[in-house]
């Protein structure tokens, strides 16, 4: 459910007409609707009413400031993957308390910088990282909470490259080694184990495999408890999916509910990661026909927007609905190629899709694109980034000023 809707054929967002939106900040454009982030925030949150929990966005998925600030104020801590979005979710206002720090290769200024925040815990992903967690901590004279990530050796049945929980992912600690790694984390004199994480992966569209990662987690929990080593956090990661075009995946509630059944009687907090379900239907990039062509095999329509503004489609072949943004009364239909001005054939937003017979100067609306789409954007080409504009109800904010020519070059000042 979103607050993108057509008003007698033509698009608003909220209380707002994404063309006057146009006609303001031009195209390529990303426009994120507040209340359909609120609204998903408080449908996922609540889901878990009832067991100890904390949600933490997950900020890769969408870090502009004015989200993280949004979700932020409605209670949501952060899981962030470097120290960029540590400095992101402080300046956000996000309390430390409320911020787990994942990922494979954290670097030794940006463990610094999470302990002297005094951050809730890491995720570990590997016993090298523990040691080095370690040091640092030794050095500031600090302890580190942490959870060791499990690598549970589970299907997501998802997308290869968004899959993080099989054994030939470089994620997370085998869960066979789990129980040595802990017992060298309980001996360490700057650690202390406070938590088990695990994440298997992203766009998840079924429950069994996190009941399945689950299971092993609360293995693991026992056999910590038989060892004296008290855990007080079960993270469970992120990876529930959304509906990008005919996927139905599980409604939060559903998973609240398979879960409290699991935890019901166990004495920890449950943590959580969500970034797409929050982010993704919450986001549209509104892009502008340039020109329309023939070729011998296929039609292309060629648009502003290309894969550096939004590269899923062209790096996982992912779907994302695409409507036009003033709705036309012609029954004329066309099958065509959505592509960008990048010099790659990869270039592509929608592949023989069927849409409106379309003209230059139409605007177009690329649907699901509040996750992973500005924040995996370049400049590839020399293309200045898109604008990010937030609406809520008649409020327009611009979360994100349009790049200019000299924000290509800036930093290359040697060079000028
Ligand atoms: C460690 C971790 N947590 C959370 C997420 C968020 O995942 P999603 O956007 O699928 O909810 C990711 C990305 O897959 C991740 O790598
Ligand atoms: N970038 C991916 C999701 C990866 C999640 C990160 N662990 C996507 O666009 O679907």
């Amino acid at each position: 459910m979103h607050y993108f809707e057509y008003k007698n054929g033509e698009l608003y967002v909220e209380d707002i007409s994404v063309k006057k939106l146009v006609q303001e900040y031009d195209t390529p454009l990303y426009i994120y609707s507040a209340k359909t982030f609120k609204r998903h925030f408080k449908a996922f949150d609540s889901a878990f009413e009832g067991l100890k929990h904390l949600t933490c966005y997950s900020v890769k998925a969408n870090s502009n400031l004015c989200i993280l600030k949004l979700l932020g104020q409605l209670g949501s801590g952060m899981d962030i993957v470097s120290g960029g979005e540590l400095f992101r979710a402080l300046k956000a206002g996000i309390e430390p308390k409320k911020i787990v720090y994942s990922g494979v290769g954290k670097r030794e200024h940006e463990i610094r910088e999470a302990l002297l925040a005094d951050i809730l815990m890491f995720n570990v992903e590997s016993e090298a990282e523990l040691i080095k967690i370690n040091k640092v901590a030794s050095e500031m004279n600090k302890i580190a909470r942490v959870s060791l990530r499990i690598n549970p050796n589970v299907n997501p049945e998802t997308h290869p490259y968004i899959s993080t929980g099989l054994e030939k992912n470089k994620f997370g600690i085998p869960e066979d080694y789990a129980l040595e790694i802990y017992k060298l984390a309980h001996n360490l004199s700057n650690i202390e184990p406070v938590g088990i994480d695990c994440h298997i992966g992203s766009q998840l569209t079924s429950i069994s495999p996190f009941l399945d990662a689950l299971d092993k987690i609360l293995d693991l929990y026992l056999k910590l408890l038989d060892l004296g080593i008290k855990i007080q956090y079960l993270d469970l990661g992120g990876g529930l999916g959304i509906q990008y075009k005919e996927e139905a995946p599980p409604h939060p509630i559903e998973f609240g509910k398979a879960l409290k059944k699991r935890l019901q009687n166990k004495n920890i907090t449950l943590i959580l990661e969500p970034g797409r379900v929050i982010a993704g239907n919450a986001g549209i990039l509104v892009t502008k026909v340039l020109y329309t062509k023939k070729a011998p095999k296929k039609n292309f329509i060629i648009v502003d927007a290309a894969m550096n503004d939004l590269i899923r489609p062209s790096l996982y072949g992912s779907y994302h609905k695409i409507e036009p943004v003033i709705q036309s009364s012609a029954q004329q239909t066309i099958v065509a190629d959505v592509v960008g001005p990048i010099c790659e054939s990869g270039d592509f937003l929608a592949q023989d899709r069927k849409l409106p017979k379309l003209k230059e100067g139409d605007l177009l609306a690329v649907f699901s694109a509040g996750a992973y789409g500005f924040t995996m954007s370049s400049q590839y080409n020399s293309r200045p980034r898109a604008a990010e504009i937030l609406v809520d109800k008649d409020k327009i904010i611009l979360a994100r000023r349009r790049e200019v020519y000299m924000d290509l070059i800036n930093l290359e000042d040697n060079c000028i």
